[in-house]
């Protein structure tokens, strides 16, 4: 902490205060930052999918290891779940990382066309190497700060697997990982600088497994009873239902098993995987149950039996008002990321690439008329008039239990799609690497307020009582449910 030089009122004297915190945390992040930017360069090497990251966690761990973090390690029996926390007493502040990567999306980095490192390979289509990455570097500048002015309080580090479909961080709520934080702060790759505030759908991934008879399909076609058939009954019957659901729910499927490849053989063997989302709880439950009764009478056509096994599920993001406001003003007082003429020349080849829909539909996201910039150099006004087109995250579970907030920064050339090569490509370029430190900054700003002003925790939590109290916490995944660590192998 810098003597105060000026302080014209005690107010006055707070809010430079404050503002030297953050400008010293600032310059920290900026002495440490290239370790972390090779952090994500070399996760970004690595792709690992849903639950299967062990050589990103190790190199997340070796981090925490080599900064001095007390380490824990198989967090809620998940092999690449790890949590660091240094310091002693005052706040807890949590950071969120994660670092898996998505099937199919193999793409080499700094070109502007589709070229895979490896046919069918994995990549970094979702920038969860510089996520991980700038929530690590945010955590370490913030214990450094602590170190250095020698402030009680602790900071965590939490390196979360699997949030593409894994739901790791809901599994890690449930085992009560995230007991004792006050406050949780994250961020996503984004086109934008922003506080996120877009609501978040909750989700359940479930299969739906049918059972039928094998027979000869045309010598003996009445003894055989098609699983396969019952698969598109129930594909078809949800399909029906679509027009009955709220217009903000999502269902979406995937054919894991098609029952065989000879069209002879009558399938006695299918499975499906649904996705089913609305914008609570209570909203998707209902859906699931309808979608199981749709399987239910699938196999009840066809004579097959179901069995309905839920894989992962996920809650809705709930907004932190205080957090919100509080991390605008710092991401206003630091502000966007500084690019130059050769981030901006490579991110207008990557938008030469995207249509002007993929462009138009970010803009309408943050309800503003699409511009020829190739990067986001402002501020998204936290009351801009937004039209959310939302996924989900696992973040939405930690946001019951903590009081949660997230950055949006500027990754990638504006209106790059995400889960395309065009992130892949922009992984480690000039503007991702800036971009992820600017997210550290105001990560590490938003920390290092929090743990200054006891105000702004006590609020942020009186914001999240308010918001459950009518609707208490109930975790998505049923008791009997582990943490699906198979599902990307098998
Ligand atoms: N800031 C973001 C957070 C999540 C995602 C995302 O694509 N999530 C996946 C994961 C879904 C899940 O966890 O259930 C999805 O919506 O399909 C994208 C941007």
């Amino acid at each position: 902490m810098k003597l105060l030089t000026i302080a014209a009122s005690f107010d006055q004297e707070i809010t430079d205060r404050s503002m030297d915190n953050r400008s010293d945390i600032w310059r920290g992040v900026d002495t440490i930052k290239a370790r972390f930017i090779d952090l994500s360069d070399r996760v970004w090497g690595m792709p690992e999918v849903c639950y299967t990251e062990a050589r990103s966690a190790a190199e997340h761990l070796a981090e925490l290891r080599h900064q001095g973090f007390r380490i824990t390690e198989n967090v809620a029996g998940i092999p690449t779940a790890v949590m660091g926390e240094w310091g002693e007493g005052g706040p807890v502040i949590a950071f969120m990382g994660e670092y898996d990567a998505l099937p199919g999306l193999s793409q080499e980095a700094g070109v502007a066309e589709h070229r895979p490192v490896e046919t069918g390979g994995h990549g970094h289509g979702c920038g969860h190497n510089l996520l991980g990455s700038a929530a690590l570097l945010a955590a370490t500048a913030m214990k450094d700060w602590l170190a250095e002015n020698k402030v009680p309080g602790r900071v965590r580090y939490y390196g979360c697997p699997a949030e593409e479909g894994g739901a790791a961080k809901a599994f890690m709520v449930r085992s009560g990982a995230f007991e004792g934080a006050d406050i949780a702060i994250t961020w996503h790759p984004h086109s934008f600088w922003e506080v996120a505030v877009t609501p978040s759908l909750a989700n359940t991934r479930a299969d739906f497994i049918f059972t039928g008879r094998t027979s000869h399909a045309a010598a003996s076609p009445h003894l055989g009873r098609s699983a396969l058939d019952a698969v598109e009954l129930m594909n078809v019957g949800v399909n029906y239902m679509r027009e009955h659901m709220p217009s903000d729910a999502r269902v979406h499927y995937a054919l894991l098993d098609t029952g065989g490849i000879a069209p002879n053989v009558v399938q006695a063997h299918a499975r499906v995987r649904y996705s089913i989302r609305a914008r609570d709880l209570p909203g998707m439950n209902e859906l699931v149950g309808r979608v199981s009764k749709i399987a239910e009478g699938a196999a009840l056509m066809t004579e097959t039996k179901v069995e309905m096994k839920i894989i992962s599920a996920v809650s809705n993001i709930l907004p932190n008002t205080p957090l919100e406001q509080a991390l605008h003003r710092v991401m206003e007082e630091l502000g966007p990321p500084h690019f130059d003429d050769a981030d901006k020349g490579f991110a207008s080849q990557i938008r030469a690439t995207l249509s002007d829909k993929d462009i138009a539909s970010v803009y309408y996201a943050i309800g503003m008329e699409p511009t020829d910039r190739p990067l986001a150099d402002f501020l998204v006004p936290l009351d801009a008039k937004r039209n959310p087109l939302v996924g989900s995250t696992d973040v939405g579970d930690v946001s019951w239990v903590v009081p949660t907030v997230q950055v949006h920064a500027p990754t990638v050339a504006i209106g790059t799609p995400f889960h395309t090569w065009q992130v892949v490509a922009q992984g480690k370029s000039g503007h991702a690497h800036k971009a992820m430190v600017q997210a550290a900054k105001a990560m590490a700003g938003i920390g290092i307020k929090a743990l200054m002003d006891p105000e702004l925790i006590k609020a942020a939590k009186a914001d999240l009582q308010k918001r459950t109290a009518k609707t208490p916490y109930v975790c998505p995944l049923p008791d009997h449910v582990a943490p699906p660590l198979t599902m990307s192998v098998a």
